[in-house]
């Protein structure tokens, strides 16, 4: 299992991600451009007090990292097809989540192997970001017993 955020605007988002990914030993992937300066220091700033244990992986753009994607892509998104309670997950799976602005573009969507929505009360348009990664990843992690190693 792994997390892939795509062009993510917000540090203080991927702190809190890179945060819950840290606690459960998974790796998660950068996809730039991002929208603020990456280092282990403003993660640190923004409460990733666990910088140092993070497994994290930079890829310069969207290319860089479908063509090193190993497993399948399963897009988080609000127009998913998947509700989430429906959705069976592998064990490679890689979760990939949105910008906070624009979520992802269509060929990216396009590219994704499943598409799995949390779903919500009509007339609400989205949770954040770090909400869904956590949501998803507990369902994925308990369907496909995740082993937490040290
Ligand atoms: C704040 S939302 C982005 C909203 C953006 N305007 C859009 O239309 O996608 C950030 C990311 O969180 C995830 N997300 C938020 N709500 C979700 C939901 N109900 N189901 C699945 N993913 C969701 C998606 O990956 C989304 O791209």
């Amino acid at each position: 299992m792994r997390i892939a955020l795509y062009e993510p605007d917000i540090a203080a988002n991927v702190g809190a991600i890179l945060r819950t990914a840290t606690c459960f030993g998974v790796p998660v992937d950068l996809i730039e451009p991002m929208g603020f300066p990456w280092s282990r220091q403003a993660m640190a700033r923004s409460g990733m007090d666990y910088a140092d244990a993070a497994q994290v992986e930079r890829h310069v753009d969207w290319d860089a990292f479908a063509g090193s994607a190993r497993g399948r892509i399963v897009l988080l998104t609000t127009k998913g097809a998947v509700p989430l309670w429906d959705a069976a997950f592998r064990e490679d799976d890689v979760l990939l989540l949105g910008s906070e602005g624009r979520g992802v573009p269509e060929h990216v969507h396009a590219r994704a192997d499943v598409r799995v929505v949390i779903p919500m009360r009509p007339g609400f348009r989205s949770l954040n970001i770090g909400v869904s990664a956590a949501m998803v990843l507990g369902e994925a992690m308990r369907q496909t017993g995740w082993q937490i190693t040290s």
